[in-house]
C-alpha cells in the first residue's frame, strides 16, 4: 500500500469484513469458487448490504480510491458484474452522479438479448464494479461484454481481491484493464491476527492455504 489513504481504506474495510461475518473459514467442507477451484476460505461481500453504516464507509472509500487512480473526468458509466457487484456499482455511480449499467453474466435468452442494461454510449469510458475479485475469470467475461456492445474499459474497482492469484492482475493487464481493490486477505489476515479473531490452528491452515494455495488440498 502505497499511502495512507490505502493503508487507511486496506484497513477499514479488512474491519469491516471481520465484524460483518464476511470472512468464512471451512476447511471441512470446503467452498467452490466461480472459477471451480475448492478453497477453505470464502469472503461473503453480499452480506455487506445490509449494513448501512459499513457500506457506506466502504463506498466512500471505494469511490474516493476511483477518483485518486483513475481520475475525476475519465469515465462516463458505472456498470455492476451480475449479481454481486450490482448494487456497489449502483451506490458508486450515485456518489459520482455517473449513468449506471448492469451486465449479465449470459445475454438474456429472449427479449432483446442483451448481455448490458440500461443507455451505454458508443465509446462509453466503463468503470466494471464487482464485490471481490480471487482469480479475475468474471471479469474476463465482463470486460469481454462491455467491448462487445462498443464500451471502452480500462479499469475494474471490487471491495475485495484476493490478492494471492497472481493470475487475476495477469490476465486484467493482458487485457488492458487495471483492478483496483479495498482490500486483500493479506490485510485481512494481518488483521484477524491482532484481534485474534481465528484459533492459532486456523491462522495458520488459513496462512498455509493463501501462502501457497495449489498445494492445499480438500479432505477426501
Ligand atoms: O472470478 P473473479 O472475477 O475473480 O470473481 C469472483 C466472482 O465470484 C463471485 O460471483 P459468483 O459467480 O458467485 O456470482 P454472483 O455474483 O451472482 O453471486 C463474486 O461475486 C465475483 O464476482
Ligand atoms: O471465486 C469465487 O467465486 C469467490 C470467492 C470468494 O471468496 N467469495 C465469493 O463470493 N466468490
Amino acid at each position: 500500500m502505497s499511502d495512507s489513504f490505502e493503508k487507511e481504506a486496506a484497513l477499514a474495510a479488512a474491519s469491516i469484513l471481520l465484524e460483518t461475518n464476511s470472512v468464512h473459514f471451512r476447511p471441512d467442507e470446503p467452498f467452490t469458487f466461480t472459477s471451480g477451484r475448492k478453497s477453505p476460505v470464502y469472503i461473503d461481500c453480499r452480506r455487506l448490504i445490509s449494513f448501512p453504516r459499513a457500506r457506506a464507509k466502504l463506498m466512500d472509500l471505494g469511490t474516493e480510491m476511483i477518483l485518486r487512480r483513475v481520475g475525476y473526468e475519465s469515465l462516463d458509466a458505472i456498470a455492476g458484474g451480475e449479481t454481486a457487484g450490482i448494487p456497489f456499482a449502483a451506490w458508486i455511480a450515485e456518489r459520482l452522479s455517473l449513468p449506471m449499467l448492469y451486465i449479465r453474466k449470459k445475454p438474456k435468452g429472449f427479449g432483446r438479448m442483451a448481455q448490458i442494461e440500461g443507455e451505454m454510449k458508443e465509446g462509453a469510458r466503463v468503470l466494471l464494479v464487482e464485490d471481490l475479485a480471487s482469480e479475475g475469470t468474471s471479469k474476463i467475461n465482463f470486460v469481454n461484454a462491455i467491448r462487445a456492445a462498443g464500451g471502452q474499459i480500462g479499469h475494474t474497482f471490487v471491495v475485495f481481491h484476493y490478492g494471492i492469484f497472481p493470475s487475476s492482475v495477469e490476465s486484467l493487464n493482458a487485457e488492458g484493464v487495471q483492478l483496483h481493490g479495498l482490500t486483500t486477505w493479506h490485510d485481512v489476515l494481518a488483521l484477524a491476527h491482532e484481534r485474534g479473531s481465528f484459533t492459532p490452528a486456523q491462522y495458520q491452515a488459513i496462512k498455509s492455504f493463501l501462502d501457497d494455495p495449489e498445494a492445499w488440498k480438500a479432505p477426501e
